[in-house]
Order: C-alpha cells, then sequence, then structure tokens
C-alpha cells in the first residue's frame, strides 16, 4: 500500500488554507486538493497580530494559534472527505501555520499554530514548526519550497527558474547543473490584495483586470524600487514586517496624491520588475520560467512577466502537471516526508543555514 501524506498552507496571502492528499515520494501523485478560505474573524485577527505594538498580542497570539489549528482539522477533514482516505491512511501531515513575524537576523521566525490541538482534532501525527531549526542553524528559515522545486520541475540539461506568487514573491533557481539556488525577491499579493481591498473593497484585484487599465506611475515606481532589500545578496527573505501597508504609504506620502488605479498598476510593475532583476542577474541563463502561487492567476502578473522575458518560456506550474495552487502545501507534504525519514529539508546554500537540517517538530497523534 503507498503511503500517504498531506501538507497544510496558510501563506502570507492570508487567503486562506491550501491542503494536499499525496503519495510519497519518489514521483508520487496528488491524490486531492481542497482550499479553505479563512474565518472572516481569524483573518482579520492574524493580519492585525503581522502589524507590530498590538495591545496584549501574547494572549491574542495563542488564540488565533487555537483557532487556525481548528480550521486546519476542518479542511484536513474535508480533504480526506474528498480523497475517500481515513486519517489513519496517512502517516504525517506537514503544518506550516501563520507566519506573523520573520525575523532570521534576531534569530527567530514565528508561525502560530496549536499543533498539539491539530494533532488532537485530526487524529494524524502533525510535522509542525518547520522554519526554526533552520534558522537555528544560521539560516533564513525561508524559502523552502526550492528542493521540492527542484525534484517536481528541475530539468536535466536546462536552466529553470520557478517562481511563487504567494503574498510574498519567491524565486528557485535550478540550475542545469543540479545546482539549486533561491530566495524571496520581494512584495507579490500582499501589496496588490491590501490595495484591492482599500480601493475596491475586494480580496483582490481578478485576474489584474483593474490593474490592467492604470498607467504606471515611473516616479512612485522608482522610489519604490530604491527599497534597499532589492539589492541584497542571496540568501534572503522577507515578509510582511518590511512590506506592510506602512511602506508603501510612506513612499505614496512623497508624490502628489495619483489615481488608485495607477497606484495598482505601478506595485503590479514593482513585483513584475523586482522578479526579472533577480532573473537576470542571478540566472541569466534561464530558459523556462514555471510560475506558481495564486498570483499566477492573475492575468495581469503573467503577460507582464512574458513581455519582460523575452526568449523565455514563461507558464504557469499545470503545463508541468501541477496546478499552481497545489505547489505550496504539497511541498509541506514533502517536507513532512523528510521529517519523517529523518532527512534534512533544507537547502543551506539557498537558506545560508551552517548545514542541512532535519526541519520540524513532531505531535504525535
Ligand atoms: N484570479 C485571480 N486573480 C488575481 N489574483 C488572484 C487570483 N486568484 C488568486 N489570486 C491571488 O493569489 C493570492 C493567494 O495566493 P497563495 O495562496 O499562493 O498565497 P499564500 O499561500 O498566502 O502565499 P505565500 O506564498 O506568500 O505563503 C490571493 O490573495 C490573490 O492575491
Ligand atoms: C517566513 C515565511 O513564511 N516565508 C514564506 C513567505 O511566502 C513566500 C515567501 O515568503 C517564502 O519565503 C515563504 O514561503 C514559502 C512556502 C517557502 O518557504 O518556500
Amino acid at each position: 500500500m503507498t503511503t500517504l501524506y498531506a501538507g497544510l498552507m496558510s501563506g502570507t496571502s492570508l487567503d486562506g488554507i491550501d491542503a494536499v492528499l499525496v503519495e510519497a515520494e519518489p514521483a508520487g501523485q496528488l491524490l486531492a486538493h481542497h482550499h479553505q478560505p479563512l474565518p472572516a474573524a481569524l483573518h482579520d485577527e492574524l493580519l492585525a497580530l503581522n502589524a507590530v505594538g498590538g495591545v496584549d498580542e501574547l494572549a491574542r497570539a495563542a488564540g488565533a494559534a487555537r483557532d487556525l489549528a481548528d480550521a486546519y482539522a476542518g479542511c484536513l477533514a474535508t480533504l480526506l472527505d474528498k480523497a475517500g482516505e481515513p486519517a489513519r491512511s496517512v502517516r504525517a501531515v506537514g503544518a506550516h501555520g501563520q507566519t506573523v513575524r520573520h525575523c532570521p537576523a534576531e534569530g527567530y521566525t514565528i508561525q502560530l499554530l496549536d499543533a498539539a490541538r491539530l494533532a488532537e482534532r485530526g487524529g494524524i501525527d502533525v510535522v509542525a514548526d518547520l522554519r526554526s531549526r533552520d534558522v537555528a542553524a544560521g539560516g533564513q528559515g525561508a524559502p523552502l519550497v526550492p528542493a521540492f522545486h527542484a525534484a517536481r520541475f528541475g530539468r536535466a540539461g536546462a536552466d529553470v527558474a520557478v517562481l511563487n506568487l504567494g503574498g510574498i514573491a519567491n524565486l528557485s533557481l535550478l540550475a542545469a547543473d543540479g545546482h539549486v539556488r533561491g530566495f524571496d525577491t520581494g512584495p507579490a499579493n500582499a501589496l496588490l490584495d491590501h490595495w484591492a481591498q482599500r480601493h475596491l473593497g475586494q480580496p483582490y484585484d481578478a485576474d489584474g483586470r483593474w490593474a490592467a487599465g492604470g498607467q504606471v506611475q515611473p516616479g512612485l515606481l522608482a522610489a519604490l524600487r530604491e527599497e534597499p532589500y532589492f539589492q541584497l545578496p542571496p540568501p534572503k527573505s522577507t515578509g510582511r514586517d518590511l512590506f506592510e501597508p506602512g511602506w508603501l504609504q510612506a513612499r505614496l506620502d512623497r508624490f502628489p496624491p495619483a489615481a488608485p488605479q495607477d497606484v495598482m498598476a505601478t506595485l503590479l510593475a514593482l513585483t513584475v520588475s523586482t522578479v526579472i532583476d533577480a532573473l537576470r542577474l542571478q540566472a541569466p541563463n534561464t530558459t523556462r520560467l514555471r510560475v506558481c502561487g495564486g498570483g499566477a492567476f492573475n492575468a495581469s502578473l503573467m503577460t507582464a512577466l512574458a513581455a519582460g522575458l523575452p526568449g523565455v518560456d514563461v507558464q504557469d506550474t499545470s503545463a508541468d502537471g501541477v496546478a499552481p495552487d497545489h505547489v505550496e502545501a504539497w511541498a509541506f507534504a514533502w517536507l513532512a516526508q523528510a521529517f519523517v525519514e529523518r532527512r534534512p529539508g533544507n537547502l543551506p546554500a539557498v537558506t545560508g543555514a551552517n548545514g542541512p537540517r532535519v526541519l520540524g517538530a513532531l505531535y504525535p497523534a
């Protein structure tokens, strides 16, 4: 009988939970996927906890971790229903939790999740806290997906790049010789969604249609691109700690008010240009770019990326058989398997850790 793993991911976009059930590697197949939006109150609380300086943060963080575990358990139950599999057939679930702080330079990264409660509710071994060991070993603790990207999308003899467009964008650079690098390029949906919520009252700009009707503001774009993070060499990672609404507002305040739709177009251009700059600088021989994460459904983003990378085959990961919104959760199922088999989950060349480390902490069913 094939061993099964589940992966549960709620990323920096805060849009909800992605869950997958997969067969063990090597060459395992995806059996089921389920996406569940976060309950509105939990979404708002997690967003508030991302901002530094809130009142009574400790108790509120514990409450949010508890509520997120319940949401994860509900999502996992629906996933198993869809697949027609009982909990006992799943060897372990890799559960990411919700990043609310990411400060590897200060020696910590915080993913909220009451993993004990998830193990209690779900009846499956839970592997959680997947980033802190890499940070303890001097690494960024992120990105962790490049090893999985390499296993799924790497091609002998070709320089391939995989771009995840989540709240933050991260690139995996899969060289023809098998060497893997990866880093966060900067903001993606975190700022786009903030602007869509503020001016459209919608969680995101569907298919990038609103952005497509705006005019990029060159002065504002240049000011946004002055952010020193973009010039840092890898290893590097970032988060909502840096790219938050106040960061954007401070730069907007330097200019006469622009039409909100033009700001949206400019934010989209920021994501596209920072990805393209990073790719040109770090992996100029890339011939194939595969895009995953919810941003792969933003047609304006995809069109702008392809236009800015002539000669590169730019498509979403479904071209290689994996739907864009399945990739991250699958990576955490893959990391759960690595933990169970006590294999390292990090790539020191990506995160800058002092060496390969087994990632995660076990909460037995
Ligand atoms: N049809 C669409 N048009 C435009 N944007 C979309 C569409 N569908 C999804 N998105 C974007 O994708 C986001 C969700 O992406 P995803 O689930 O990859 O993020 P995440 O897992 O939170 O991110 P991260 O990789 O940072 O952890 C939404 O918040 C939205 O911005
Ligand atoms: C600290 C943290 O949660 N980082 C996330 C975030 O979302 C995208 C980008 O920033 C990436 O570095 C990472 O997620 C993916 C899954 C990773 O670790 O590879």
